[in-house]
């Protein structure tokens, strides 16, 4: 375990790997922490640098008070990356996490060798529907509308299994609602369409068929924006990686062949 403190905030950051193996560093999703990775680490290639970290108000990092913003969050990525000497980054991003290294890839190309968007888009929601997710936070906390967040990020199959459920809706429901709240704050404000239009670094995007959050259609816009490849995940949700981790393992690791990573 290790941290990096960026702007006051202390965020827990997980390096596995050998010094010298080419890093891919993983940004995790809203209500999620750096363990929704683990599943899908078992398919990559041996001897990666694999950096992962929980951002703020998420895991084990500090929790400010809400609300947060999308330059601040992008700030902790760029922080990690320069603190622990990190090159030639792969960056896989998830849901807000891709909104994050869209963002770090616009600002700091000269640390990118490409670009993974998973379920994540230039633009996720508008800000009316986040400020209602706010407001309904506040009065309901998290477990409130537990079962309406997991309905988007698992598709049916996974969805009827309790047991199998069960890990992920208690992560959910022990994320800070403050942690919560500030990353929905800063999602609502992100627009990313014109720096990702922009960018030069290879990019590969995804989605799972049945994401109810990111669907496949909007994630698909973001991946023609930056002329990225675009898979979708038949039978996966918002997280892909959690339903679908050899599909997801697969196809990263192609991409790393194809951008010469490994
Ligand atoms: O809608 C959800 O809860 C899923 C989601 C949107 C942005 C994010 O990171 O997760």
């Amino acid at each position: 375990m290790k941290t990096v403190t960026s702007n006051g905030v202390t965020l827990h950051v997980q390096v596995q790997g050998p010094e010298t193996g080419p890093v891919v560093l993983f940004a995790n999703s809203l209500g999620t922490d750096l363990r929704v990775w683990d599943l899908l680490l078992p398919y990559l290639p041996d001897g990666l640098r694999i950096v992962r970290y929980d951002k703020g108000g998420h895991g084990l990092s500090d929790c400010p008070a809400a609300p947060y913003d999308m330059d601040t969050l992008v700030t902790d990525a760029e922080a990690i990356a320069v603190g622990l000497g990190l090159k030639e980054i792969v960056f896989v991003g998830l849901s807000i996490g891709g909104l994050i290294g869209q963002g770090l890839a616009a600002r700091r190309p000269d640390l990118f060798r490409g670009l993974v968007l998973m379920d994540t888009a230039a633009r996720i929601g508008s800000p009316e529907m986040w400020q209602d997710r706010i407001d309904a936070l506040r009065t309901g906390g998290i477990a409130s509308m537990a079962d309406a967040i997991l309905d988007r990020w698992f598709a049916p199959e996974m969805r009827n299994d309790a047991t199998r459920l069960a890990p992920w809706r208690h992560m959910l429901t022990r994320t800070p609602v403050e942690g919560y709240i500030g990353c929905c704050a800063a999602i609502a404000g992100a627009d990313f369409t014109e720096t990702t239009r922009a960018l030069t670094q290879p990019v590969m995007a995804m989605a799972g068929s049945e994401d109810g959050s990111t669907t496949p259609d909007l994630v698909r816009t973001t991946a023609e924006l930056c002329n990225a490849a675009f898979h979708v995940i038949e039978g996966a949700g918002h997280l892909p990686c959690v339903e679908a981790p050899d599909t997801v393992g697969a196809l990263i690791s192609d991409f790393l062949k194809e951008t010469g990573h490994v």
